[in-house]
């Protein structure tokens, strides 16, 4: 027999319900493996990093953390924040500063339609409905760029700017990325989201780029929606999208959109890629910490679980990334779904349904 291949994962539960779906993802890849016959094993070590951290360190992560990370194959993460941390602390001192040290350039965020879960959307029931969203993931209205107070204003007076930055490069390695993906899919189209009539200088510089790279892709339609109309379109005109390419805060928005219409925010799955593989790519459900729920075991896990699965294409595991989103369907359509979607199965429940209806198709294989 050749030798084990062995992936070595960081994983950052971090906070709230983070903690309950990582340990979810863990547990499916972990019988993936044990399945594996010996082809492949992951290597895991957890890092403590996230709010609980802050309030015994005051940072959000180890300063040396990204040294400590560089050379793992892959991160998984749960989410950031909590009561005790300002939301702006604890997302910059975390997921940003990984996102943007290790340029992870590139978010893609699959909208996905299960079996067994209803969509607030009447016509999901029999529209054929699948599309990713892009998000640009390093630059936008997420550069970090402004400050407060500027003027020495007292209070009631305060002045704050905040600048978003786009770039030719930033722009077009975006939406090349957007291009090729669609190329992979069955319907060869790439809708960018704009609002290049009120933001007349970076929305104009996106619209330029996507334009032009558009030339290199005779065969990928295209079409340019302001935000406005693009946040009805996902809900009028859903089956007119493939490959939905927007900036990082437009691609923010419009995701948890997407989840929502799918039946749920903690559905979705996402991968922050770099592409370059210069730094590891990290995987994590959309949702964040969801506070209202945390600590109950009632969490759904299927977006940290579909998250694992888009880990398991960037290892290579292609067939593997099939099974898994395969048991994830086996079990929304057998009806063990946690109460977001309309169940009462808890998250252990749902992950353990996934585990089994896992271990019968590996074992077919
Ligand atoms: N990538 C991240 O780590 C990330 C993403 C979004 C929000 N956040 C942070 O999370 C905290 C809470 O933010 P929020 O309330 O706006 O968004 P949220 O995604 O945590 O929650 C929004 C709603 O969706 C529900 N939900 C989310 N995940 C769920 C799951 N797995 N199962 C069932 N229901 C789920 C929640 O119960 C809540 O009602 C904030 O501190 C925010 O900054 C972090
Ligand atoms: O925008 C962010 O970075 C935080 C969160 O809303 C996310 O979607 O990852
Ligand atoms: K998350
Ligand atoms: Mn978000």
């Amino acid at each position: 027999m050749s030798a084990t291949q062995k992936f070595s994962i960081a994983s950052i539960p971090a906070d709230g319900v983070g903690k309950e779906v990582v340990s979810a993802g863990r547990r499916v890849l972990d019988a993936v493996a044990a399945n594996s016959d010996g082809k492949f094993a992951f290597e895991w070590t957890e890092f403590p990093w996230g709010c609980g951290y802050y309030e015994k360190t005051g940072q959000m992560m180890d300063p040396k953390g990204l040294d400590a990370l560089k050379d793992f194959d892959a991160i998984y993460f749960g989410a950031v924040g909590w009561e005790n941390v300002p939301d702006h602390i604890s997302l910059w001192g975390l997921r940003l500063n990984i996102t943007q040290n290790f340029d992870q350039w590139a978010n893609i965020r699959p909208v996905k339609f299960l079996p067994g879960i209803e969509s607030p959307l009447r016509k999901a029931d029999n529209t054929e409905l699948d599309w990713i969203v892009v998000r640009e993931n390093s630059e936008g209205e997420y550069a970090g760029l402004g400050g407060r107070n500027l003027s020495g204003r007292g209070p009631g007076n305060e002045v704050a700017l905040q600048t978003a930055l786009f770039t030719e490069k930033g722009c077009e390695r975006i939406m090349r990325f957007a291009f090729d993906l669609a190329r992979t899919r069955t319907v060869k189209k790439v809708s960018s989201v704009t609002k290049s009539n009120a933001q007349q200088y970076g929305m104009v510089l996106w619209d330029e780029t996507f334009n032009r790279v558009a030339l290199d892709y005779p065969d990928v339609q295209t079409e340019s929606v302001l935000v406005d109309a693009m946040s009805a379109k996902f809900i009028l005109h859903p089956e007119e999208l493939s490959v939905v390419v927007a900036s990082n805060l437009n691609a923010d928005i419009l995701s948890d959109l997407g989840s929502a219409l799918a039946g749920s925010l903690g559905l979705a799955a996402s991968a922050n890629l770099n592409p370059e593989r210069r730094f590891p790519s990290m995987f994590e459900p959309v949702h964040g910490s969801a506070p209202d729920i945390a600590g109950k075991g009632i969490s759904n896990p299927i977006g940290a679980i579909a998250s694992a699965a888009l880990m398991l294409d960037h290892f290579g595991l292609h067939e593997e990334a099939r099974l898994v989103e395969a048991a994830i369907e086996q079990t929304t359509a057998a009806g063990f779904l946690t109460r977001d979607v309309g169940g009462e199965a808890t998250t252990d429940d749902v992950t353990e349904a996934i585990i089994k209806a896992l271990s019968h198709t590996l074992a077919a294989v």
